[in-house]
Order: structure tokens, then C-alpha cells, then sequence
């Protein structure tokens, strides 16, 4: 029996070409689009569009039977409470596509289109929807295409489940730790109080050891405790994962299932029958889908602690798209990518202070003044040095991808040098001096024009001299003391710019046209033919 209804793919991964700096660069981005139309014809439905809205999704690695046991959630909510709903031994399992062999099937996020009404306790009517994910880790997809995938659906539905086979190991905690983490990331709600999402419930398929913690989520619950727990004795890592998930999610719960059966797992012809699969599976199949989808057990689907009605998810279902369409959220990396990175960060940061180790030993705050040239030169024996140092240090990656971080280290170093030569200028003792002596020719030379001007009788000219020469006083009284006070350094910088300029534009161009004058005439003089 057929559920009514079919899977509608309502957000679709699309490949687009991205220009890279090389020819050889360029690679493809998957690109995941939202079918509006699609998702609207679902949820804007006038029979549920103004209802609650639940919605169960079952996200976590390919090829570990999601999409198959989805079918049993429809079966279940089809049959509207009978209690024979998982049907007869002969009929095939059908609805949400799942398939045998190793290559993955579900692809992008699909709803089924068909709305389940169900009755609350409470009294009203909510509309359940059953929410499939393109596996984690196949082939195809990358960190980010995963995590956008698992993020999505999280942020998505009221009950995720995430199903992992065999135990709850520690990686499966590591990956829902990124995940998560890259939806809460998206959330921007960084009120670190409440919780972003409702329930989690880690569903261990295949779990061979009924002898330690029986089938079912009272013996989730213990191996959920014991995968949890948080002790002092820790490694602080394991206990901030722990935190983490924690932190993310209301309600946390495992529910542990057993092997299907062989015929189940290796038969290639095998369609689902029930008397296929093995009872003990089946047993359990009976208690974790009304653990999920009972009326009393149902979570609806709140946001910010308001409850979501079917025409509002359509606005966030495209808020949220919209979100990992952009560029704005960091791209999540492989262990190895990101521990490379770390590493070659780490180098750089040590060259970088070796660097500035032996600079200081070569013209740090102590040291006198140096010739720019002698300084250029031991700028470039250390420079090398800490290139050679980023080189020889051993770090992730390879040689090809620590090659920009190596061209990072050179320009920082490059950085520091400028500030070094600036110190080291500072230090120049007539660049220093360059503002009061300015100041002081200034008014020597407004002193002696003054005078020659009252010789002559132009007594304007002359007090227009005296004038200059009482300001500039003022401005050297200012200058000093603003050196020595070290207040109102603004007003110091001023005049030190006042300086320069006239130092560039007066003192020194008549100093370089009086030289080159003189040259000129000993040039001259020099080879003007000599008469007998
Ligand atoms: N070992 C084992 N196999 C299962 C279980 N449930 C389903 N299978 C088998 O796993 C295979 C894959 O099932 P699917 O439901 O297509 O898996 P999926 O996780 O949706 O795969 P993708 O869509 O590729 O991500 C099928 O051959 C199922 O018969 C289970 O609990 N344990
Ligand atoms: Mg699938």
C-alpha cells in the first residue's frame, strides 16, 4: 500500500563554475537552490498554511537506510492511528526512493508532499511534514556541501534524527558539532542563553551489543550518558564538544536499533517486504516511530519560542537559503585543511617574532641610530633567515599550500621593517632636530631682512618681518613644549608638518639651486679656456 503522495525535491544542489587564479584552479561550487514554487505549493496548501507545523527530518552519512526508514514514518501517519499501520508481510516499502548498492541516492532536501494532520492533546490540529537529506561524506560533496545540507535541515525541522550506525562514536560528535555549529552560526543569535534548536535524537542503526544497553531508547538513554557525560578528568576538547551539543539543542535522546537482516543489508533484490526483514527490527520499528510521531510525543516547530505555522516556514525557508547562498559564513574545512592551516599560521607567527627579535638586537629602542643602507642590509640577512626558519619548520599541507603563507610572512616582515626604519629614522638626530632648526632659520632670516629693510627705510616691510619672526617664536615655544610635556601632540604634528613643508618647498630647493649654482660655476671655471 502506497502512501498518497510523493517526494518533492524542494532544495536542489546545482553546480556553478567559480573563476579561480589559475587556469587550473578554477572548481565548482555547489550551489543549493530552493524550488519556491514547489515549497509553496506544499506549504501554502489553504488546508494547512495557517496550522502548526512539526516537521521530522533524518539527516546524517549515505547510504545507512534514512530515506528507507522514512518510509516507515509515512506508513505510520498514513494509517492515522490503526494499530496494524506497518502494514502486511508482503507489501514492497514505498515512498521517500531508497535503493541498495554503495553509490548515493538522495540528493538535496526533499518534503513529502501529502501534509499529515494530527490531532494535539491539547486540542488542536498540527500538520506533520517528513523532511529527507542528501547523505554526509559521499564522494561528491564537500565539507561545505555537507554542513549546509545537516545545517538546513536542523534549522529546519522541530525533531532531527541523526542516524549513525553501529555506536555513537566520536567522530559522529566532532561532525555534528561542525554542523551545528554552522547553523547556529547562520541563526546570528548570539544570545547564548537559549537553546537554537528543539530535538536531536542520535538513532543508532545496526547496534549489536542488546547485552549492555537493550534495543530502544532506554538503552539509548544509557549510552547517550555514558557518550555525554562531562567529567572533570576530561581532555578540555572532548568536554567542549560535549558542551557544544549540549548547548544547541532542548532535548536530547538516542534510540538504539537493531540489524535489519542480511537480506536487507546484502540482497540486491530485496523491495522492502516485511517478511524480509528481521522482527527484532521490526519490533523496534513499532516503538521508535510512535516515539517520534505519537500525538502526545509530537514537537511543533517554534522559533525564538514562538510556534510556526506552515505559510511562516516558507519565509524562513527562504531566509535561510539565503544565508548559504552568500559568501558571509566562513567555509567550514576538512580536519586536515584546517589543521594544515593552523599549523602554517603558527610557523608564521614564530618567524615573524624571530624577526623582530633580531631586529631589535640590530636597532631596537637602545640602539643608536644606523645608516639606512647598513640597516636595508641586515633587514634582508634577517628576512632570510626567517624565511628559511617558515621553511624548514614541519607543517601540514604540503609545500604547495604553505607557499602563501610563506608570501604572508614576507609581506608582514616587510610590515615590520617599515616600522623598524621609522624608529630608526626617529633616531636620526638632525631629522629630529629638522622642525626647531626650520623655525629658528625662518626667524634668523626674517631677523637680518627686518633689519636690512629699517636700514633702507621700508618700515612696512620690515615690521611685516617682525611679524613672522614673533610668530614663529611662538610656534618653536609651542613646539617645545609640546615636546616636553608630551600633551596636545596634534598641534606638535602640525607644526612639524609646517616645517617639512617649508623645509621642502623653501630651504631646501634654495639650498640644492645654490649647490647646483656652485657646481655649475666650478664646472665653468674649470673649462674656460685659459689665456696665455
Ligand atoms: N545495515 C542496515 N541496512 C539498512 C538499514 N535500513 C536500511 N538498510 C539498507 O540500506 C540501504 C540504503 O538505504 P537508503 O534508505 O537508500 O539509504 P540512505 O541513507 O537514504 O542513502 P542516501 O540517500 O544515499 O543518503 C538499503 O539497501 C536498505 O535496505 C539498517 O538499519 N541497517
Ligand atoms: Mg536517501
Amino acid at each position: 500500500m502506497r502512501p498518497k503522495g510523493e517526494p518533492v525535491q524542494i532544495i536542489r544542489a546545482s553546480f556553478s563554475q567559480q573563476e579561480g587564479e589559475g587556469e587550473e584552479e578554477a572548481n565548482t561550487k555547489t550551489v543549493f537552490e530552493l524550488d519556491e514554487e514547489k515549497l509553496e505549493q506544499i506549504l501554502l496548501n489553504p488546508k494547512i498554511q495557517d496550522k502548526k507545523v512539526v516537521v521530522v527530518s533524518v539527516a546524517g552519512a549515505f547510504r545507512k537506510g534514512k530515506s528507507f526508514l522514512l518510509d516507515f514514518f509515512l506508513r505510520y501517519l498514513d494509517a492515522k492511528g490503526h494499530p496494524d499501520w506497518l502494514g502486511d508481510d508482503e507489501s514492497p516499502l514505498e515512498g521517500f526512493t531508497w535503493r541498495g548498492g554503495s553509490e548515493r541516492e538522495t540528493t538535496g532536501i526533499l518534503l513529502w508532499s501529502e501534509p499529515f494532520f494530527v490531532k494535539l492533546p491539547r486540542g488542536d490540529e498540527v500538520v506533520v511534514l517528513l523532511m529527507d537529506t542528501q547523505g554526509a561524506f559521499d564522494s561528491e560533496s564537500t565539507v561545505r556541501d555537507c554542513a549546509t545540507v545537516f545545517a538546513l535541515s536542523t534549522m529546519i525541522s522541530s525533531v532531527q534524527v541523526f542516524n549513525i550506525t553501529q555506536n555513537v562514536q566520536e567522530d559522529d560528535l566532532q561532525h555534528l558539532q561542525l554542523f551545528t555549529e554552522y547553523g547556529r552560526l547562520a541563526l546570528e543569535d548570539n544570545d547564548n542563553e537559549s537553546k537554537p534548536f528543539q530535538f536531536l535524537l542520535f538513532l543508532v542503526r545496526d547496534w549489536s551489543f542488546p547485552y549492555e544497553a537493550e534495543y530502544g531508547a532506554a538503552g539509548g538513554r544509557k549510552l547517550l550518558e555514558k557518550r555525554l557525560k562531562v567529567s572533570d578528568k576530561q581532555h578540555k576538547e572532548l568536554k567542549q564538544i560535549r558542551e557544544h551539543i549540549r548547548s544547541c539543542f532542548e532535548n536530547i535522546g538516542c534510540f538504539l536499533m537493531p540489524h535489519p537482516g542480511l537480506r536487507v543489508a546484502t540482497n540486491p533484490h530485496f523491495d522492502g517486504k516485511l517478511k524480509d526483514i528481521e522482527n527484532d527490527f521490526k519490533e523496534q520499528v513499532k516503538v521508535l516511530v510512535p516515539y517520534l510521531l505519537d500525538e502526545s510525543n509530537l514537537v511543533v516547530k517554534e522559533i525564538n519560542g514562538a510556534e510556526v505555522t506552515c505559510r511562516e516556514l516558507v519565509e524562513y525557508f527562504k531566509a535561510y537559503i539565503k544565508i548559504y547562498q552568500g559568501d558571509e559564513l566562513p567555509e567550514p574545512k576538512s580536519m586536515l585543511q584546517a589543521t594544515a592551516e593552523a599549523n602554517n599560521l603558527a610557523a608564521v607567527s614564530s618567524s615573524k617574532s624571530l624577526y623582530s627579535r633580531l631586529m631589535e638586537e640590530v636597532c631596537g629602542g637602545e640602539k643608536p641610530y644606523l645608516h639606512p643602507e647598513h640597516l636595508d642590509t641586515e633587514h634582508q640577512k634577517c628576512r632570510q633567515k626567517c624565511v628559511d626558519t617558515f621553511c624548514s619548520t614541519r607543517k601540514m599541507g604540503g609545500s604547495q599550500f604553505s607557499k602563501q603563507y610563506q608570501e604572508q610572512l614576507e609581506t608582514e616582515i616587510d610590515e615590520l621593517y617599515e616600522n623598524f626604519k621609522k624608529h630608526n629614522e626617529g633616531k636620526n638626530i638632525f631629522v629630529s632636530a629638522r622642525t626647531p632648526a626650520v623655525l629658528f632659520t625662518v626667524m634668523a632670516i626674517a631677523y637680518i631682512f627686518s633689519g636690512v629693510f629699517g636700514l633702507v627705510g621700508a618700515e612696512s616691510f620690515a615690521n611685516l618681518l617682525n611679524v613672522i619672526l614673533v610668530l614663529f617664536l611662538v610656534l618653536l615655544c609651542t613646539w617645545i613644549y609640546v615636546r616636553y610635556s608630551g600633551e596636545h601632540r596634534g598641534v606638535g604634528q602640525t607644526i612639524d608638518q609646517i616645517a617639512e613643508t617649508i623645509w621642502d618647498k623653501a630651504l631646501n630647493q634654495a639650498y640644492t639651486q645654490v649647490m647646483q649654482h656652485a657646481a655649475k660655476q666650478t664646472i665653468q671655471h674649470a673649462t674656460r679656456p685659459k689665456r696665455d
